[in-house]
């Protein structure tokens, strides 16, 4: 999964023709990994959000599950749609920090977990999160006239701290936007 992560980053940046800052960005790094048990179905409740609708504080998030599905990923026109993995793949969801160092080209992809209201099953989970360590700058070739400047410098780690005060509620447009 780190070896994904490092991949599809090279490829992000060199898309935008910065590779040269990746090697810097990258070189100290944090990641977590993440096993996630969901509660056990309950008959009662017709259906269940399980994990409410929210963008990851971090850099990117890779997930992996399967046996129960139940993601989704608001689109663009405000759907939600569901994903369903096969049992060998992954999904790779950009966040908060490269929202911020992508200067708004890539978004934080808004997610929840919505679990059927036939599902017997417990879902489970397993997720790497990717903290980069350094404070988090917008390349510059990433501003121009359409693009202007929208975001101060990010360290991820006081954007956490900060949130923890705010219940994890404080955007990442409000913590460092422009
Ligand atoms: O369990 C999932 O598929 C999503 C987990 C998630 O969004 C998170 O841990 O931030
Ligand atoms: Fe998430």
């Amino acid at each position: 999964m780190e070896e994904l992560d490092q991949m599809v980053m090279r490829m992000v940046f060199e898309n935008y023709g910065v590779e040269k800052y990746y090697d810097s960005l990258t070189e100290s790094v944090t990641r977590t990994l993440g096993f996630i048990k969901y509660k056990e179905p309950q008959n009662t409740v017709s259906t269940c959000n399980a994990l409410d609708r929210h963008t990851d504080k971090t850099f990117t998030t890779i997930l992996h599950q399967n046996h129960v599905k139940g993601l989704e990923i608001k689109t663009k026109d405000d759907q939600w749609l569901g994903f369903d993995y096969s049992p060998s793949s992954f999904i790779f969801l950009a966040a908060d920090a490269l929202q911020v160092w992508s200067n708004d080209r890539i978004p934080s992809c808004i997610h929840q977990v919505h679990i059927s209201e036939n599902e017997t099953r417990t879902r489970y989970s397993f997720g790497l999160f990717t903290f980069y360590d350094k404070t988090i700058n917008v390349p510059e070739e990433l501003v121009d006239e359409e693009h202007p400047l929208r975001y101060k410098p990010l360290n991820i780690f006081e954007y956490l701290k900060a949130n923890v005060g705010h219940g994890g509620e404080l955007s990442i447009k409000a913590y460092c936007g422009i």
